[in-house]
């Protein structure tokens, strides 16, 4: 553990200061997309105008011999958009390297980093099992980061996908200065976990509870209720990042044409307290933006709470419910996010009369 004052000294002579504060920045959908691949390659610029953040995408999900060509194509794409990426532009451009058990990942740091690391906003790294590999990679990116010449940090963003790693959430959060959120990976998570369940995040029909039976019929008219196979994960997650003041996000749902099951799992998450969640699929692009943007009537409701509460102080009525300091603390959160929003986006600022 390292000294609270050493904590915001670079981790390597000429690196770049470590950031105190995670800057805001609208981060409701992660688009992932694979740069070896020609046809999502030539939609970025497309994409990278509808999404928050555009990741390249190195890790599952790209074959075995398309490694290097995906590495190669995410650094032929920062660059031929320069205009796209960088400080200061709309659209964060993220990368997920390999595991650090893998043989490729330090071939996708060093090159990333040294090849585009100043249009690169931040690092996902998979399978983050506990502090340890979050400090290998800070390290390893300040040493790289002062061989650039780079003048800010690119932070990193832990994935949630095994059971180790849950156990070790909250020292993983607080890790390091570098640290910018968590994603869930329910996916590697359930493999880790040998849970049984085949399905890239989602609920499953067979975790359920069920009524009681109302006579000594055990078989009919009981209804069940599906149960959430991710709740405990995910609100341990928005803790541990809640409390290092980073970001948690759901990870993905794999079943892209079930629009309407996708949207209620981005929902569950985004009222745990989740800033975003990924999407694999251009469908899941507008799914996202609406579900991790707070309602119109939701913030219509909390501009009247904040403003019948005045200093905060005491409780009022509002529509017969009582409204206090912790009921018009909720609203500030969503009054911010909202106003954090429609800053860069005119059409919710019309939609929030802000
Ligand atoms: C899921 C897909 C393989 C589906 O691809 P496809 O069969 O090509 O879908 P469509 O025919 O419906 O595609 C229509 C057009 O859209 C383009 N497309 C598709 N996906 C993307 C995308 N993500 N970005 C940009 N463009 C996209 C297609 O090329 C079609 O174009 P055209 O023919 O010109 O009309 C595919 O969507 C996909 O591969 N998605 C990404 C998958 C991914 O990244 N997986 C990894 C993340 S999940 C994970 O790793 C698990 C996690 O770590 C855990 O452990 O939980
Ligand atoms: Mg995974």
């Amino acid at each position: 553990m390292r000294s609270p004052r050493a904590f915001f000294r670079p981790l390597a002579v000429g690196a770049p200061t470590p950031t105190t504060d995670v800057p805001f920045r609208p981060s409701r959908m992660i688009h992932f997309f694979d740069p070896s691949n020609e046809k999502m390659a030539a939609k970025v610029p497309d994409i990278a105008a509808k999404v928050d953040i555009l990741l390249g995408n190195l890790e599952d999900a790209v074959k075995t011999e398309k490694k290097e060509a995906a590495r190669q194509g995410l650094v032929e794409i920062a660059k031929a958009n320069a205009d796209l990426f960088g400080p200061g532009r709309d659209t964060q451009l993220w990368t997920r390297v390999n595991s650090l058990d893998s043989p490729w990942v330090l071939d996708d740091l060093i090159t990333l980093v040294t090849e585009v690391g100043d249009k690169l906003d931040v690092i996902m790294v998979p399978k983050v099992e506990g502090p340890q590999d979050i400090h290998y990679v800070d390290r390893l990116l300040a040493q790289l980061e002062a061989r650039a010449g780079l003048d800010r940090q690119i932070l990193v963003h832990a994935i949630l996908e095994t059971a180790e790693g849950v156990a070790n959430v909250e020292e993983i959060a607080a890790a390091s200065p570098r640290m910018q959120g968590i994603s869930l990976g329910p996916a590697d998570l359930a493999a880790s976990r040998r849970m049984k369940t085949t399905r890239v995040g989602g609920g499953h029909p067979g975790y359920l509870v069920r009524e009681d039976p109302t006579g000594d019929d055990l078989t009919e008219g009981r209804t069940t209720y599906q149960q959430d196979l991710w709740h405990y994960t995910i609100a341990r997650m928005v803790d541990a990042c809640a409390m290092n003041d980073i970001l948690p996000f759901y990870g993905p749902f794999g079943d892209i044409k079930d629009v309407v099951a996708c949207e209620d799992q981005f929902r569950n998450a985004f009222l745990l307290g989740c800033v975003g969640a990924w999407s694999l699929h251009p469908v899941q692009i507008d799914i996202a933006k609406k579900v991790f943007s707070p309602s119109p009537e939701d913030v219509a409701h909390a501009k009247r709470v904040v403003e019948a509460m005045g200093d905060g102080s005491g409780a009022v009525m509002i529509d017969g419910k009582m409204e206090d300091d912790a009921s018009c603390k909720q609203c500030i959160v969503m009054l911010d996010l909202a106003r954090e929003l429609a800053a860069g986006d005119p059409e919710l600022a019309a939609a929030y009369d802000l």
